[in-house]
């Protein structure tokens, strides 16, 4: 009974002492992000500085809001975001004593050794920070880091919803990228850091969530082997490895979309949702820099992207140079969604995201800058090939496509809750 009562109390306080020792180090950092912001040089031409308009600290972060002065962009802020990271960063360490800690105590056995012991059990505290701007300026200082691995698993499988596909967790939680909102996206990163795992992991969404709907245009010039577990399902309507494969694949495409839209001009339909039509065509190009010199490709990949969307086409656009060249300037005024890996100058980082950014992310793999309506830091779903495999499984089953260019495919569940595949004409496909 003693031992109980004094344990809550250790723990009570040692856990209220190390909260709010870092509530405390959470802190005041007003003064030091103005004066970091001066010492950069984000002062207005007539001399204004920011200003703090309020401070609130939440449970993991504290928000600092100030007036943006005239002249100065919250793109000129994020631009500099290093310099902020790191001065709030000045080398602090933090107790890092958890519930879990606590428990393992043995209370019978020398535990004021043992307590000793744990109060020696530090940290280093990095701070990191987001910076937003909605009419003020906001600068989020967080004292955890955003997780550095987030594992694909079947309960985001089941949480994911129409053409959505998970981007990540954010610090504000899950994030999807919607292809019925913003129809293409451009995916860049320096090598390793990601791309390819979330090509991965918005084939085989697809394949499982929209099994009769989706289809795979898939062009992959680093080789094929990252698709090469995908070629055999009914959705990949074909797998390119070269760029003389690549044309091949992309004439198909543009032919099936052009076909689409003489059908919805002939029935007087707008697009594709209001003609009905579920299915959905994915042209997705790893590495696309391979093949940007190849005028034939360039020129249907700028017609995909530019006319696809109302006939159900979609453009993932894949690279790990991105340039003003490797990202043509029709691409580039044609997607409005992009997910940026770490890149390896600023350069590049504009060349996607119109600002500097991708170049300051940490080096870890999965972490990304997700812009679509905002601009979002995240840390990507890590895929296993076995996840893969399990899922995508059933769908190889089913290779039995028609090649006949009138034919439109369609699958009924059986008793067994499998599907069985009916080829059915009808005057697309
Ligand atoms: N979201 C993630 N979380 C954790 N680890 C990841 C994540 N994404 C990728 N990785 C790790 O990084 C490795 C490289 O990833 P990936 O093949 O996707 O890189 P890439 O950007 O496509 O590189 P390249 O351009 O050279 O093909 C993976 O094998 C995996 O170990």
């Amino acid at each position: 009974m003693l031992f109980e009562i004094l344990s809550s109390v250790v723990v009570g306080g040692l856990v209220g002492c190390s909260y709010l020792y870092q509530q405390g180090l959470g802190g005041n950092d007003s003064r030091n992000i103005s004066r970091i912001a001066s010492n950069a040089g984000l002062v207005a031409k007539d001399g204004t500085k920011i200003r703090i308009l309020r401070r609130r600290a939440y449970k993991d972060h504290v928000e600092y809001v100030f007036q943006l002065p005239q002249g100065l962009s919250v793109k000129q802020f994020r631009e500099k975001i290093d310099r902020f990271q790191d001065g709030l960063n000045a080398k602090k360490r933090v107790l890092d004593i958890s519930a879990a800690d606590i428990r393992n105590i043995n209370w019978k056995k020398d535990f004021v050794c043992q307590l000793q012991e744990l109060m020696t059990k530090k940290r280093n505290l990095r701070k990191e920070i987001e910076i937003e701007f909605d009419g003020t300026l906001k600068f989020r200082v967080y004292t955890e880091e955003l997780t550095s691995r987030f594992d694909y698993d079947l309960t985001l499988l089941e949480s994911t919803k129409g053409w959505k596909v998970p981007i990540g967790i954010s610090r504000k939680g899950l994030v999807f990228h919607d292809f019925e909102k913003e129809y293409n996206l451009i995916v860049a990163g320096s090598p390793g850091y990601g791309k390819t795992v979330f090509l991965k992991n918005a084939i085989t969404t697809f394949v499982a969530k929209q099994t009769r709907n989706v289809n795979f245009f898939l062009i992959d010039l680093k080789g094929g082997l990252a698709f090469n577990r995908f070629k055999g399902l009914e959705q990949v309507r074909g797998l390119a490895k070269n760029p003389l494969e690549a044309l091949m694949i992309l004439t198909e495409a543009q032919k099936k979309m052009n076909e689409r839209i003489e059908y919805l001009l002939q029935n007087g339909f707008e697009d594709v949702t209001e003609s009905g039509f579920p299915e959905r065509y994915f042209v997705v190009i790893d590495e696309a820099a391979d093949i940007v010199h190849v005028r034939e490709c360039q020129e249907i990949i700028e017609d995909i992207a530019r006319r696809g969307r109302g006939a159900g086409f979609r453009l993932v656009y894949c690279t790990q140079y991105p340039s003003n060249q490797a990202i043509s300037s029709q691409v580039r005024q044609t997607v409005n969604a992009q997910l940026c890996f770490r890149l390896r100058t600023e350069a590049a980082s504009r060349a996607v995201l119109d600002e500097g950014g991708a170049e300051l992310l940490p080096r870890i793999q999965g972490r990304a800058i997700y812009w679509s309506d905002e601009r979002k830091t995240v840390q990507t779903p890590y895929i296993s090939n076995e996840f893969i495999n399990d899922t995508i499984h059933p769908n190889i089953t089913f290779k039995a496509r028609k090649e006949d260019n009138n034919a439109e495919k369609q699958y009924e569940a059986n008793s067994s809750g499998k599907y069985t595949l009916e080829l059915e004409e009808t005057p697309l496909s």
